[in-house]
């Protein structure tokens, strides 16, 4: 079964539901954003989500220090790191990490080859920020990757109408959501359920 991860997430009542539905994963943002969360604010929400749901921290181009501190702080079980992290960054750091990658052409992917990671994201380039565009990118430029399948993840526009179709087709192991969740900018209780349920719906 796909994995699911709703990212973004501010609110106890969010934080909740994406619980309570069965995703796997819930993210924090901790970098430049409309969605960008306090440590202490995600410490709070992380006391409610149980040890079976992982917690995962965005970073874009922090410090080493600051990825540190705020890993055992709240504590995260993952650090996504959305910018230009080098390699080396990431492997000194040595905690459990997501790399991801702006997929636009299909070259893209070939960095990937170069980081010593736990999952690669795959996601459309920011244009506001690094990430959370809500914009999807060509799927078939991940088709035929080299990525084992169980290091994928894809992010990048998804919702409750079109994860069913990306599953099909890219086969990730996660599936990540933030804008699609979200209405009027706010995530929706409603529409993550939805989501949710999409992704539970379809089998790998
Ligand atoms: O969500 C953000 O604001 C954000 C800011 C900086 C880096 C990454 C960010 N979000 C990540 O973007 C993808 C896809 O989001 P969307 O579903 O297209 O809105 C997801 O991995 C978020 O973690």
């Amino acid at each position: 079964m796909t994995k699911v991860k709703i990212c973004g997430l501010m609110e106890m009542e969010h934080v909740k539901v994406a619980v309570e539905v069965g995703a796997d994963a819930i993210g924090f943002v901790f970098a430049p954003s409309k969605r960008r969360i306090t440590v202490e604010k995600a410490k709070e929400l992380a006391q409610s989500i149980p040890s079976s749901v992982l917690k995962v921290g965005i970073f874009v181009d922090e410090s080493s220090e600051e990825i540190e501190r705020t890993f055992h702080e709240v504590p995260l079980d993952y650090v996504q790191y959305h910018g230009d992290e080098a390699p080396e960054f990431i492997k000194k750091i040595g905690l459990p990490s997501i790399k991801a990658l702006a997929i636009q052409r299909s070259e893209d992917v070939g960095s990937a080859k170069r980081f010593d990671v736990d999952y690669f994201l795959f996601d459309t380039p920011g244009k506001d920020y690094k990430g959370g565009s809500g914009e999807r990118f060509d799927w078939r430029l991940v088709q035929d990757v080299t990525i084992p399948l169980d290091k994928r993840i894809l992010a990048g526009g998804l919702n409750a109408d079109n994860v069913g179709e990306a599953i099909r087709q890219v086969k990730p192991y996660m599936v990540d959501v933030s804008s699609g969740v979200e209405r009027n900018g706010e995530k929706d209780m409603q529409l993550i359920r939805a989501f949710v349920r999409a992704v539970k719906d379809e089998e790998r």
